[in-house]
Parts: C-alpha cells; structure tokens; sequence
C-alpha cells in the first residue's frame, strides 16, 4: 500500500473528527456561542483552500474588513484564530495569559527534530520559566551594556565592508547579524572566523522556520503519519527528521564547549552563556546534567530570533533610507547637531536623540520582523466577546494589521518617525514597543539587546555615509524594489542601493577602531 493510501486514510479520519467536533462535542462545550467569523468553510476540508500560503499577514489584514477583529479559519480539524487589533490582543495574550501562552505542537520540527526542547517551541511550565529565569539575568536592560563592546566591534565590521564593497551590504548585513548574536550569546570575537557555525547555525534556523508555517510537513497536519515504518517507499518523515536533529545537536555543543574552556582558562568574554553557567554555579554549586543541558538549550534558542531579526530590521532601514532622503537628512541633522561630526554616537547620547529613537521605532513599524508574530495556542476553552474559542486553537496576533494603524493620520505604508513625535501631529501612533517584540509572558527575552543593537547600527551607518537609491552607468536612478520573503521572520531579500560618503574622520575613526579590535 502507497503512502497516498495512508495519507487519504488520514485525511478521512480527519475530515470524520471536523466534523464530529463542529456537530457534536463543540455545540456541548461551546455554551451556544458561535466560532468567530470568518470565510466560509468547505464541508470536510475546512478553509483548506482559503488558507493564505503568501503573506498571510495581509489576507488577514483583508479579512478584517468583513468578519472583525477576530477571524477564524479551520483546515483538517486544524483551528487558526487571528487577532487583528491591539484591543484583542491585549484582552487575549496579555490579559488572559495564563491561557494563551502555549506554542503549538508541531510534529516534525518539534518532536521528531527535538525542537520543543529550544525556547520559542516550548510549551509555558516550569522549563520555560526556568530558560526565562536566566534570559533576565543575563539579558535584563542593565546587564545588557555588558555586550556594548562586542555589538559595536560587528557594527564596526559592517561599515567599513559597506564602505569598501558597498555591492556585498546585503551580504555583510547577515555576517554582522550572526557575529552580535554569537559574541553576546557566547562570547566569540567578532573576527573569529565562524563561517562554519554560522553556516550550520543558517540551516537549522531555515528549516525550522520553514517548517513552523502551515502545510510544511503533511505530518504536522495528519500526526498519525509519524508512525508511518521508515521502510514504506516515499515515508521520508524519519529520515528527514535524523538529517536535521544530529545536526541540531551539533549546534547545541560545539559553541557551548568552547564557552566551558574559555571560562576554566579564565579568559571567557561577557556572554550570555557564561552568565547562565554562573547563574546555576552560585545557586546549586555545580552545573548537573539536567542544569547543563537547560543552559545549551537556551543558549541556543537565541540565535534564531536574535540574528535574522537584527539583520532583518538593519535591511529594512537601508531600503526605508534609499526611499525617503528626507528622513534621512533629518536623522543625520539631529546627529550632527546633538553629537558633531567628529565622533560616533554612543548609547548615552541615546536620550538627546528623539528623531533617531522615532526612527527606530518606525523600523520596527514600518515592516515588522513577525508580521504574524508567533503563535500562540489556547489551553482551555474560552470565550471572548460573544465567540467560542475552542481548546487547542492557533491564536496568531497579526502584527501586521496591527503596525498599519491611522491614529496619526500619516499613512502607514509612508515612512514617517514623525508619527511617534507628539509635537508633529495631535495623537502619537502606537508605539511598536508594545508589539515588535512580542507580548506577555512570552515577550521577547532579547528585546533590551537588540534595542542596543538597532541604536548603534541606524546611529552609526547613517552620521557615516548616506544610503541613496542605486544608479546606472549613466547615472540614472535604477532603483528595484525588494521582495519581503513570506516567513516567520520577513526581511527584504537582495537588493541594490548606492552609499555615499559623508564623513571623513568617521571613516578613520572606523578604521582605527577596527584595527584594535582582537
Ligand atoms: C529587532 C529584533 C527582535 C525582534 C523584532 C524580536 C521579536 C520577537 C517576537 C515578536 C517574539 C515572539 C514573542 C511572543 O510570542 O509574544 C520573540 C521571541 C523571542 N525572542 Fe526576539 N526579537 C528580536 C531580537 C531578539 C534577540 C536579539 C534575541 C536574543 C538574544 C531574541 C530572543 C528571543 C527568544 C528566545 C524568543 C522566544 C521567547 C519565548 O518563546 O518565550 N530576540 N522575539
């Protein structure tokens, strides 16, 4: 028998349970409230063919219009719930915590790949409040100064390469992404070559977000296939699953390893795992198996969120800049006013910068890094505004819809940091602190480091050199628009953008600090 059989079998069973849930233990449970609207879905299948596969922050977004605040879609018993206002939000993820703070199981990439061991995969308990528990002490708003030095090394990093070869920014943006997340999680110097890490690291990262979106692995829709024997023709569940775990573990080791032997030949840099291995040592003595190996999943649950992020946030800056001169002008105005022209910014002139932190902010706005956010999933029944919402639901916050709010009455697809400066215009837009990174008990543990990160890329790239739409050989603007990849985490993909000089002692500057870092 072919896996199709299997595979139809499945997608039988699972029609059967749609529909006994919609009809029968659902009317019992759900108290006589309805579903929260949302399309129209196909007896059996749901809104399989609904389901967005590209951008499905938008769909969402669209949605909106017709069913609310509140659309909910359902594919082969698979039950999604989208929050597309911050009210919801706030009522559901913040206020009602203690229900919504679960991920969703996935079958492939968390039981198979051993995934649900790293923190965004983890269920809420007492795993995730201990990986938390250390993430505060070793990445806390004050704590977080403690990695300035190496942050500012790959920024360093960063500019120089752009003002060499402007072509590889793209390129470069990524290395330096990678190398600040690798110096503050373990304390590896920007320099070091890492390309190998780095490279295993890109993987694992790849195809664990690829596998978190929906219809990425039919086990993760139809579980049952997972006991499919390995030995049926075209069952490649297992060994796909094999390939990445050993792989995943040797992610998990190599950097921790060198962490450990750092730390005994007492030359460890600040870092976030030398942090955790302190924190455990001063409660409990000695690190345990157990305690050793909580640190290595969490050390290496930061990479994936810490590094694309970063990176992802840096391109879409550049890509706002080569767009609007004008902001970037008056970015470079208030740099040069409140700092001069012969030094670079530091975080202590953060305070004195208000047009550069609104710019910030409308990175962060403008496209955010999860237009989706990350999911969610309900432990308990609930109801909310007249709706049911069942147990075991994917709750996703649409940060999208969300980041495109009019309060200001500046457009949200213009760039614009005015919008977050009171004295431009009557009411301020929503501040994206209270979204870009996430809410509640799940708000992202990185957020005071990457805000440092941000701080010293956008500060620094734009006092040196002026971002500026690509020309052709003749000189004539040729600018092409980027493509935003359709992920987890949505960056702009390769792009060409023209960078010009603006300031000498800078550059030098650049150079000399470059030349001390070892
Ligand atoms: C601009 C940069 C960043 C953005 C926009 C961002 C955004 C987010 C968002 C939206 C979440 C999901 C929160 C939720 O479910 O409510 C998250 C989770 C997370 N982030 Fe970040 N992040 C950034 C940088 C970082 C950095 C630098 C680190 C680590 C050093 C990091 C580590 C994490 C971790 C470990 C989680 C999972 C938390 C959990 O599941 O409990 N992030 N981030």
């Amino acid at each position: 028998m072919s896996v199709t059989y299997y595979v139809s079998v499945a997608a039988f069973l699972a029609g059967l349970a749609f529909l006994w849930r919609r009809n029968g233990i659902f009317q019992s449970r759900s108290r006589g409230y309805p579903l929260p609207p949302g399309p129209r879905p196909l007896p059996v299948l749901g809104n399989l063919f609904d389901m967005p596969l590209h951008y499905p922050w938008k769909k969402f977004l669209e949605w909106k219009e017709p069913y609310g605040d509140l659309v909910y879609v359902e594919a082969l018993g698979n039950r999604t719930l989208c929050l597309n206002s911050i009210e919801a939000v706030n009522d559901l993820l913040v206020k009602r915590a203690s229900h919504y703070s679960d991920r969703p199981t996935l079958v492939m990439v968390g039981e198979l790949m051993h995934l649900e061991n790293s923190t965004p995969f983890l269920q809420y308990g007492p795993t995730l409040r201990e990986h938390r528990k250390l993430f505060h002490a070793a990445m806390g708003p004050e704590i977080s100064k403690k990695y300035l030095a190496a942050q500012k090394d790959a920024v360093a990093l960063l500019i120089n390469s752009i003002l060499h070869n402007p072509k590889d920014f793209w390129k470069e943006t990524r290395l330096m992404g990678g190398r600040i997340i690798l110096s503050t999680i373990y304390g590896i110097p920007a320099m070091t070559p890492v390309d190998q890490l780095l490279d295993e690291l890109d993987q694992v990262m790849k195809i664990a977000g690829a596998g978190t979106l929906p219809g990425a692995h039919m086990v993760d829709m139809i579980p049952a296939l997972k006991y499919l024997p390995s030995w049926l023709p075209f069952n490649n569940i297992h060994k796909f699953a094999n390939k990445w775990r050993t792989l995943v573990y040797s992610t998990l080791d190599k950097p921790y390893e060198y962490v450990e032997q750092q730390m005994k030949q007492g030359i460890d840099r600040p870092s976030c795992t030398a942090e955790f291995i302190r924190a455990y040592e001063s409660e409990s003595g000695r690190l345990d198996a157990k305690s050793e190996s909580l640190i290595k999943w969490g050390s290496a649950s930061l990479y994936a969120p810490g590094s694309e992020t970063t990176f992802g946030v840096t391109l879409v800056f550049i890509h706002a800049m080569a767009l609007y001169p004008n902001v970037q002008q008056k970015i470079q105005a208030e740099i040069d006013n409140v700092v001069g022209k012969h030094r670079l910014p530091t975080i202590s002139d953060r305070a004195n910068l208000p047009y550069v932190c609104a710019a910030i902010k409308e990175a962060l706005r403008w496209h955010p890094m999860t237009p989706m956010g990350l999911a969610r999933r309900t432990n308990k029944d609930d109801y909310y505004n007249g709706y049911f919402i069942p147990a075991n639901t994917v709750v996703l916050p649409n940060v999208w819809a969300i980041s495109r709010d009019k309060i200001s009455g500046i457009p949200p697809e213009e760039f614009a940091p005015e919008r977050f400066m009171t004295e431009a215009q009557s009411t301020d837009a929503i501040d994206p602190y209270l979204y870009a990174f996430g809410f509640s008990r799940r708000e992202c543990p990185g957020r005071h480091l990457a805000d440092n990160s941000l701080f010293l890329i956008i500060s620094w790239l734009v006092a040196t050199v002026s971002i500026c739409k690509s020309k052709n050989a003749d000189g004539v603007e040729e600018f092409v628009e980027p493509s935003y990849i359709s992920a987890l985490i949505s960056y702009p993909g390769p792009f060409e953008v023209d960078f010009k000089h603006r300031n000498e002692e800078l550059e030098t500057l650049i150079k000399h600090y470059i030349a001390e870092i070892d």
